[in-house]
């Protein structure tokens, strides 16, 4: 642990071209505290650059060009369920800004040495539930099945419809799951419609605007923070792909080549990549349509080119997983398809870590 304490308060003052004086005294400083109590607290600078840096050091992310402009909230200090959800819930409010998404992450308390951390057990703080039917079918997205029963088991009740909003569960270190309902009001959705098929608004879709990372954890300094949920604007491939387009997800595919009048019978009409096409079309006719930020997927592929353009000129090398950066269609029809890239670890960054229930 001291031996990242050290690496990072060095990129610290490195980074903010401090002299080396500086570090020298906080060094001691850090050392001090860690001797005494086997770790050490962050000054409100050094959690928020750190954040920021383990943006930077994502390689499954894309969207790295706009890493300063993240807005940290130190929320290390909050101590009950209750004001963390209620920080929760203000997070949601701030981040989504009506439709003007600005990138935002909340730092909740760091695990102590040899105790659990408090953890939030949603994957994202905005999930759909999945209602498994008898007949095997699925309500909703089956992503979710298994989520959705611990929430039932828990006692929350949904309206069994296709996008009912999951409720959060907090667990406190050492203390029982709570789980809290999201006022519908904080919650931004976008309608789907498409510019040129009418039909398609008849579909009933819709998607939130905010996607916010809530499970993963961020590692700063040789410091944990296992609660720090993280939130930005979604890329169209992510809905309109994946989400929707996924046949373990809501799996609109067929229904909405059929709508097109395709030939689904045959592979030769492309009828999957035409009604992909379809839906990404939609999806992103739709945000923009009722004002909500979206980024297509030709636009972050050149951002993503130009934030490593922009790192070489400051001397850093961007670690990147391109199997992750490499949108989910059109791939070759993206500047990042065409690009060497390294797939490394360094620290800060955020890390998947076991999920809360078994
Ligand atoms: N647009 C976003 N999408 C995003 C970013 C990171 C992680 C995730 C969650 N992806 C998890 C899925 C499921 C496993 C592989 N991918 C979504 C953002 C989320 C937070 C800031 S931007």
């Amino acid at each position: 642990m001291l031996l990242e304490a050290t690496d990072y308060l060095r990129l610290f003052y490195r980074e903010h071209d401090q002299p080396e004086s500086r570090l020298e005294v906080r060094l001691a400083e850090v050392y001090q505290e860690y001797r005494r109590s086997q770790t050490y607290w962050q000054t409100p600078a050094e959690l928020a650059y750190g954040a920021k840096v383990a943006w930077r050091n994502s390689t499954n992310c894309i969207g790295r060009i706009f890493w300063q402009s993240l807005n940290v909230r130190d929320l290390r200090h909050l101590t009950t369920a209750e004001e963390i959800f209620a920080a929760l819930v203000e997070h949601i409010e701030l981040a989504t800004n009506n439709g003007s998404i600005h990138p935002y992450i909340s730092i909740f308390a760091p695990q102590q040495p040899g105790k659990k951390g408090m953890r939030i057990w949603n994957p994202q703080l905005i999930r759909y539930a999945g209602y498994r039917q008898a007949d095997g079918s699925v309500v909703g997205d089956p992503e979710h099945c298994k989520f959705t029963e611990i929430c039932q088991h828990f006692g929350w009740k949904g309206k069994g419809t296709p996008f009912d909003v999951l409720p959060l569960i907090i667990q406190m270190p050492d203390r029982p799951p709570q789980w809290f309902e999201i006022p519908s009001k904080a919650i931004l959705e976008v309608f789907l419609s498409h510019p040129d098929y009418p039909w398609f608004a008849d579909l009933g879709l819709k998607w939130h605007a905010l996607p916010a990372v809530s499970d993963w954890r961020l590692e700063i300094g040789g410091i944990s923070y296992p609660t720090a949920p993280f939130s930005g604007w979604y890329m169209c491939t992510e809905i309109g792909a994946r989400n929707l387009g996924d046949v373990q997800r809501y799996n609109l595919l067929p229904i909405i080549a059929e709508k097109m009048g395709l030939d689904t019978r045959s592979k030769l009409s492309l009828w999957k990549d035409r009604a992909l096409v379809a839906l990404n079309t939609a999806v992103l006719h739709s945000f923009a349509q009722q004002g909500v930020s979206i980024v297509d997927h030709h636009t972050a592929s050149s951002q993503f080119i130009q934030h490593m353009e922009r790192e070489a000129q400051a001397g850093r090398m961007v670690p990147a997983d391109w199997g992750r950066i490499v949108p989910p269609i059109s791939a070759s029809a993206t500047e990042v398809f065409h690009t060497e890239m390294e797939n490394v670890c360094l620290k800060p960054n955020f890390f998947p870590q076991q999920a809360s229930y078994s």
